[in-house]
């Protein structure tokens, strides 16, 4: 019935269908509109944003920076990776100013710089008494009422559930009107801590659709590679105590960076092995896929030989 319907919709045209339409002879069909959300920007921020000279930071004996300089400019998106314990988190600390450096200087631009920050445990700050509907709506501003429900029913908050107290949501639920809080607060500057935990996917994709449309800048910490691909132009890495510098998206960094790639070469095939439909699908027995793997790994080292070669030819001359 709704094919058929359709069908005459797609085959007519102008008037006649009009008319068959006022005589409640066809339905329009039903087109889902995905509500947009995007991050509410304050004006424009001046062209520096963020610089970061001869920064040394420790915890006690831990020294996590030791002379890290780097310059943020108006509208970078900018990835913070590196090892588990490295300083990623802490670098945004030292960002926001909720710690200071212990030498140098972390300067955040002059000019409208307004950082709107997502913290780990975002959610533990809510406020327990509120319901869900006010606790997002007290800090939109310039936000239709009907908008901000919108913005809920896309994180999964039914309409039933927008009346109910923050202290009887579950954990994952908390973290999600975390999120709704933060996508409603108006800024220039993004500092995002592992924002895609907790969250599912139309969620996250949301996220990468308001931050691809946001126009001022974006410094997030991830382990969600994914995420980071679609993001960002930029990809500092903390290394040695220090920030190194790619100026490029994910792609870039593990173009140049050949430990990176090798362990995302690593990560690819091991996921490709778990995969349970990569499994039923594949005919090939263990033993090939065993050699197919090994063959992968011998042509990527070959290509490692190779950009040795280059980057040594290149030194030569
Ligand atoms: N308040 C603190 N006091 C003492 N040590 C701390 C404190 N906060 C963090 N650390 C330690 O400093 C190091 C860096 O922590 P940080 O959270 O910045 O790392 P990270 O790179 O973000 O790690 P991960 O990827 O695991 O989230 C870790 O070894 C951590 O245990």
């Amino acid at each position: 019935m709704l094919k058929l319907m359709y069908q005459l919709w797609a085959g007519l045209s102008g008037d006649k269908l009009e008319k068959l339409q006022e005589e409640e002879q066809v339905e329009k069909p039903f087109i889902r509109k995905q509500m947009k959300i995007r991050f509410p920007e304050r004006g424009r921020s001046g062209k520096e944003v963020v610089t970061i000279k001869n920064m040394g930071f420790s915890y006690e004996d831990k020294v996590l920076f030791e002379k890290a300089n780097i310059s943020i400019g108006r509208g970078e998106k900018i990835a913070i990776i590196g090892p588990n314990g490295c300083g990623k988190s802490t670098l945004l600390k030292l960002i926001m100013g909720l710690q200071s450096p212990d030498n140098g200087e972390v300067i955040l631009g002059e000019h409208n710089v307004l950082p709107n920050y997502f913290e780990q445990n975002q959610a533990e700050a809510l406020d327990l008494e509120k319901t869900v509907l006010d606790t997002v709506a007290e800090v939109a501003e310039d936000w239709r009422i009907d908008d901000i429900k919108g913005l809920l029913g896309r994180c999964n908050f039914k309409a039933d559930m927008l009346d109910r107290k923050v202290s009887l949501l579950s954990g994952g639920e908390k973290a999600r009107l975390a999120f709704c809080k933060f996508m409603v607060t108006p800024s220039t500057l993004l500092v995002l801590d592992e924002p895609t935990n907790h969250l599912d996917i139309p969620s996250k994709e949301m996220l990468e659709e308001a931050i691809s449309e946001y126009e001022g800048t974006v410094i997030t910490v991830s382990h969600d590679r994914y995420f980071i691909k679609q993001i960002v132009n930029r990809v500092l890495e903390v290394k040695d105590g220090n920030l190194e510098d790619y100026n490029g998206d994910y792609d870039y960094y593990l173009e140049k960076n050949l430990d990176a790639r090798e362990k995302a070469l690593e990560r690819e095939a091991e996921l490709e092995d778990k995969s349970p439909k990569a499994k039923a699908k594949s005919k090939m027995s263990k033993a090939e896929r065993e050699a197919r793997k090994k063959q992968k790994m011998q042509a990527f080292q070959q290509a490692k030989q190779k950009s040795k070669g280059l980057k040594n030819s290149k030194r030569w001359n």
